[in-house]
């Protein structure tokens, strides 16, 4: 891990890393969890559960991942409890990764990086988890954003979920390179033209998967440093134990993300199963 000035997401990233560990805890208030939790269906709801998972993080894990869809579904009420539990979230020092999956380009996707990667915005997190359907390229506007104001993006490259595999596999006949491999090269091509000592522009890549069959060879380390979102851990079945193994040489700037597994625990419950799982992480890989 570098020792130098935090300036980009990259460095932040790394830093908190080092100091709280590499679990990040994902905010999905699906509604059976709001039934759990004693809360009710509703933006009062989601906020109120979004502020206790906060509260709970703070001090025991350094990152969380809010999953924006939860809160989307109750509008403009819901979107303004999201922005309590963003804040809320930053007050406390935590890295917040929105998770909002968006995806366009050109002035569509330049301003959805101005919504989520914004100081100051309303909605303004640390990174956003983005699609790069119609090529790295295209976003040229939130990188550059995410490079002036040290924020970070994450980019899906081979996600948990079996159903992305065809599409993620395939293999580009010009290049040979599966669509998840180009992805990762673009993205290190961005970090390398921004230029600091570790990535602000990381991937995502599932812990369920054999990456190996998307062309990605873990083995080879890649410079900068690539911050990797790791999700797939916990409720989705991936191990663990596992993790150097899955992520080898890109598990420097891992972030290892849990909803569920962590959610289930309710209330009472949370913050001394969120300080197991952080020492669980820290130990798979030290
Ligand atoms: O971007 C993500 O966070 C993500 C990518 C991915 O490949 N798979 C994946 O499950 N996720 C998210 O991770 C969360 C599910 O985490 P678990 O409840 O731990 O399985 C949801 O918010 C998903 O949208």
């Amino acid at each position: 891990m570098s020792g130098s000035t935090p300036s980009g997401f990259g460095e932040r990233l790394g830093t908190v890393i080092v100091r709280d560990g590499a679990l990040c805890v994902g905010i999905d208030p699906h509604a059976y969890l709001l039934r759990e939790w004693d809360l009710s269906n509703d933006a009062q709801g989601v906020r109120e559960f979004g502020l206790r998972v906060v509260d709970a993080v703070a001090g025991r894990a350094g990152i969380v991942k809010p999953q924006i869809a939860f809160f989307e579904k109750f509008g403009a009420r819901g979107y303004s409890a999201l922005e309590e539990v963003l804040a809320a979230a930053r007050a406390a020092g935590l890295i917040v990764i929105a998770d909002v999956k968006r995806g366009d380009l050109g002035t569509s996707v330049e301003a959805y990086g101005e919504a989520w990667l914004t100081p100051g915005s309303p909605l303004e997190a640390d990174a956003m988890t983005i699609s790069a359907f119609q090529g790295v390229g295209s976003l040229a506007a939130p990188i550059g954003l995410a490079a002036e104001t040290g924020k970070g993006l994450f980019v899906l490259a081979a996600t948990s979920n079996p159903e992305a595999a065809g599409i993620q596999r395939s293999v580009d006949p010009g290049s040979g390179r599966t669509v998840a491999r180009a992805i990762i090269d673009g993205v290190t091509q961005a970090n390398q033209a921004i230029g600091n000592e570790l990535g602000s522009i990381g991937v995502v890549l599932g812990a369920t998967l054999e990456l190996s069959e998307f062309g990605i060879d873990v083995a080879k380390p890649i410079t900068p440093a690539l911050p990797v979102l790791a999700p797939g851990f916990g409720h989705q079945g991936a191990a663990l134990k596992n993790a150097r193994d899955i992520y080898g040489s890109f598990a420097e700037l891992l972030v290892v993300s849990e909803s569920r597994s962590i959610l289930t625990a309710g209330p009472d419950r949370i913050a001394d199963t969120i300080s197991r799982r952080a020492d669980e992480v820290r130990s798979s890989l030290d």
